[in-house]
């Protein structure tokens, strides 16, 4: 007599990986590794080769957005970046925010898997120098941002975001207890079709450019 155990299964297939608990196909996930790697490569080296002046008046008009948006809500601790490979210098408006009272986070890093902590940053801190050499605040607690801005090197429609390639932020925006609310930020030219977003990619609130702030 033969019982079930004896009987064969359903085929079992192991092509995949885990990925922040998600079940992700291993060929897709290879794939769309290698197409992000490359257009991370392309919009980074546009980015930096920007004209300088192009760059300043972009930049000019992509703060003068953001400031916009930021009137017309309520926040009193914001994470915002130091810019890195040619990202939009948020620097002035940074310092602006401070002296209105509101308490600017920069990123730091804690290990390659874990979230990124965001620590208390005033014009003239001490800073030191985190991985890939980007400044980060000497000392301080970290706090949980109200609002993120995120740096884009690309962003899609939906607003999904491709990054430096670290996963830094998707792994960091699940893991607050209430997700704060996201804004892109980057140059126009930054918009591509799709990132081919998978499930661990978390889709920004608004995307703010030198053009125009989209929201959902
Ligand atoms: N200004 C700024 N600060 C930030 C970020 C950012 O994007 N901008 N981050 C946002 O997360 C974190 C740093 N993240 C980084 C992630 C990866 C690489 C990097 O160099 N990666 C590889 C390429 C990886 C790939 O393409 O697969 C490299 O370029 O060699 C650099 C920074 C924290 N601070
Ligand atoms: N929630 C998560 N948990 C675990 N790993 C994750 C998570 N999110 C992303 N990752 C890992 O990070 C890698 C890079 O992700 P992705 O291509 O989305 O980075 P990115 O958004 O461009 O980078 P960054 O946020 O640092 O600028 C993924 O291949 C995945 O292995």
């Amino acid at each position: 007599m033969s019982n079930e155990e004896d009987l064969p299964g359903d085929p079992v297939c192991y092509a995949h990986k885990l990925v922040g608990g998600h079940i992700v196909d291993e060929q897709t996930f290879r794939d769309v590794s290698r197409f992000r790697k490359a257009e991370r490569t392309r919009l980074v080296e546009k980015r930096k080769r920007l004209p300088s002046g192009e760059r300043q008046e972009k930049t000019a008009a992509l703060v003068s957005n953001l400031r916009r948006i930021l009137q017309g809500r309520r926040f009193t601790t914001i994470a915002a970046y130091w810019p890195i490979r040619g990202e939009p210098d948020l620097r002035p408006l940074l310092s602006d925010l401070c002296e209105a009272g509101i308490t600017v986070l920069l990123p730091r890093i804690v290990t390659r898997d874990e979230p990124l902590q965001f620590i208390p940053w005033a014009p003239g801190c001490d800073m030191i120098r985190g991985p890939w050499n980007i400044p980060v605040p000497g000392k301080g607690d970290p706090q949980v941002p109200d609002l993120v801005l995120s740096p884009l090197v690309g962003v899609d429609p939906d607003r999904f975001r491709l990054g430096n390639g670290g996963g830094y932020y998707d792994r960091t925006l699940v893991a607050f207890p209430v997700k704060p609310t996201t804004i892109g930020v980057g140059f126009e030219f930054c918009l591509i079709p799709t990132i081919f977003p998978m499930p661990w990619d978390v889709p920004m609130d608004m995307v703010v450019t030198e053009d125009r702030a989209r929201e959902q």
